[in-house]
């Protein structure tokens, strides 16, 4: 048996596409990539055989044979295909890596587009993207924009608060929830060493390290982020109009981060929910204010396994490949 099944939509022409292997792929994140992948006619997808997923020289030969390599692994993993490519010379196929392993390696482009002006080309001209974690791509989101306009200053005591879907714990987190044995709701992070923690601060330009406070209830995705703000520990008089007025400028032409107006069906209702976004690529941006008491709560909601993963790993592929955005 080869060690590749090469699952085409090769027709005329298949010959010129860019030919991609998901490793990981029966996993939460490369699953979701595939289904992606699906609706995509100008990649053609290389599988793995299933008996050969982990041996590495099966990899290797397969990756010779390809563009570009996802990596949807656990860390550790992803190191040891991170080391197989390294080694492969002239042959490497560029790399985009779903885990945290290489987030803040200076030799990697952290694989959110919208992060600045520059971000996409710099994701377009590299050989090895890092995709963001779930909760950073709110809470940069958010934060990033306020202090590039010095209305946050980088040493501002910044707190993330969130709460996601399981499946943003994977498998074996999935498997919990759905056989019952998880608590409906439960905080974690509680050492401050949550591993969003460095992408968080780098990306975010903090020079204080951010106090984390993920949870993960009884919905399977969609997450949301929020970080608190009392207004008048911010220097001059900013108020929500300012913040808001930054977080649109950033953004403004994005076509997966939207700033909703100040006015909004969730300001009028004070009520939020995590799931709308499921299924998208999306990434949605509030800005909840209140003049009279001088502060603020800004709010990113997005799916975890969308922009949060799959979804941003196939925007990210398609710009390393010089694709079109689909
Ligand atoms: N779930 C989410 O919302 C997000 C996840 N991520 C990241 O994506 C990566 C994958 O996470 P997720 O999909 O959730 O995890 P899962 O646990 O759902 O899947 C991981 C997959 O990797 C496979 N695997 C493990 N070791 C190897 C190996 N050496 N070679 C080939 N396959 C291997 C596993 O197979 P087996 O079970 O048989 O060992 C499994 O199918 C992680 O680094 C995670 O941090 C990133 C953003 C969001
Ligand atoms: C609910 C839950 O457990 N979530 C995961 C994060 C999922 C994610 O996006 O993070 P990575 O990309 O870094 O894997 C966690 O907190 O570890």
């Amino acid at each position: 048996m080869s060690v590749s099944d090469t699952k085409e939509s090769q027709t005329a022409g298949a010959a010129t596409k860019s030919a991609v292997f998901v490793d990981g792929a029966s996993g939460t994140t490369g699953l979701g990539i595939n289904e992606r992948l699906r609706l995509q006619n100008d990649v053609v997808v290389k599988a793995i055989a299933e008996d050969k997923r982990k041996d590495a020289s099966a990899k290797r030969a397969l990756m010779e044979e390809v563009d570009l390599v996802i990596l949807c692994l656990p860390d550790a993993a992803a190191k040891e295909t991170v080391a197989l490519i390294d080694g492969m010379g002239a042959a490497a196929p560029k790399i985009l890596d779903a885990s945290t392993a290489f987030r803040v390696a200076p030799d990697w482009a952290y694989g959110f587009p919208e992060l600045a002006a520059d971000q996409a080309d710099k994701i377009r001209n590299v050989k090895k993207v890092a995709n963001p974690g779930c909760y950073p791509t709110g809470g940069i989101a958010l934060l990033r924009p306020l202090v590039d306009a010095g209305l946050m200053p980088p040493d501002y005591p910044v707190t993330v608060n969130a709460v996601s879907g399981y499946s943003g714990g994977g498998k074996s987190m999935i498997a919990s929830f759905e056989d019952g044995s998880a608590p409906s709701f439960e905080l974690y992070g509680l050492g401050f060493e949550h591993k969003h923690l460095p992408e968080m601060q780098l990306y975010s330009k903090l020079t204080h390290r951010p106090i984390f406070v993920p949870s993960v209830g009884n919905f399977r995705q969609g997450m949301l982020v929020s970080v608190p703000l009392q207004l008048d520990a911010l220097p001059g008089k900013v108020g929500g109009a300012e913040l808001h007025a930054a977080l649109s400028q950033r953004y403004a032409g994005s076509r997966y981060v939207s700033v909703l107006p100040l006015d909004n069906e969730a300001a009028r209702s004070g009520k939020l929910e995590p799931e709308a976004l499921n299924d998208t690529n999306k990434l949605e941006l509030y800005v909840f204010a209140s003049d009279k008491h001088r502060q603020a709560v800004l709010v990113a909601r997005l799916d975890n396994l969308g922009k949060g993963a799959s979804g941003a790993a196939v925007q990210n592929m398609r710009l390393m490949l010089g694709l079109s955005d689909s």
